[in-house]
């Protein structure tokens, strides 16, 4: 079964969200970005909040991929607790030793999401390495939030190949992207570990907007009458 996961912003949706059941609470401030951070003190104090057993994702920012950045901002999340961090693999930079600094942390048990952007057109080649290096997931995602869908930037067969080399390797693969409801049926055919929503979920589809429990309960109970 392909599970869902809800970006939150605040430790009221997160509460909202893991109260309708929402299998991966991922905690990101989308008014700074495609993968804007929260403060590491808010992340810390909303993994406290979540009842044992909750799954939590963090992201660490829309940061260049330089070491300097991004291993101490994955360090830093990391030691609130979370589950998963996810690391936004923007072009440019050094990615080269962004993933071998990241390899040392993964080593030392912390549990990293790789994000690649489809908008950004990524050689899919580039999840052999991060398996190496030791990342326990990947997941295909939008930067311009602008573009619309993910299934307008890559076409399903593009989508499955990417599902298939990552669940090849024994890695989570998850999808999202500017995701609506009309989307889900054709994305769970795919097989993804997770399918990804912010903006879905907000009033007037506005990702930097409130979440709207309406859109929560209406994704649910699309994704439910699906059966499959
Ligand atoms: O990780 C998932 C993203 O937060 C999805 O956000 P979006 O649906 O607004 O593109």
């Amino acid at each position: 079964m392909t599970a869902m996961l809800a970006s939150v912003n605040s430790l009221a949706e997160a509460l909202l969200v893991e109260a309708a059941a929402v299998d991966i609470i991922d905690l990101k401030q989308p008014a700074r970005g495609a993968l804007g951070a929260l403060d590491v003190a808010v992340v810390a104090e909303i993994v406290r909040r979540m009842q044992p057993g909750s799954c939590v994702s963090a992201t660490i920012g829309d940061l260049p991929m330089q070491p300097e950045l991004i291993l101490p901002a994955v360090q830093a999340m990391a030691a609130t607790g979370v589950n998963y961090v996810k690391i936004g693999f923007f072009p440019g930079g050094d990615w080269q030793t962004c993933i071998a600094g990241l390899q040392t942390l993964a080593e030392q048990g912390v549990a990293l999401v790789a994000v690649l952007f489809a908008d950004t057109r990524p050689d899919f080649s580039i999840i052999d390495v991060l398996a190496k290096a030791g990342f326990r997931g990947v997941m295909l995602d939008t930067a311009d939030k602008q573009l619309g869908s993910l299934t307008r930037l890559m076409t399903l067969d593009e989508l499955q190949m990417f599902v298939d080399r990552v669940a090849s390797l024994g890695l989570l693969s998850g999808l999202a992207g500017s995701l609506r409801v009309g989307d889900v049926a054709g994305l769970v055919q795919l097989s993804p570990d997770y399918l990804g929503f912010r903006g879905a979920l907000c009033r007037e589809h506005s990702r930097t907007a409130q979440l709207d429990v309406a859109q929560i309960d209406k994704l649910r109970q699309h994704w439910r009458a699906l059966a499959y």
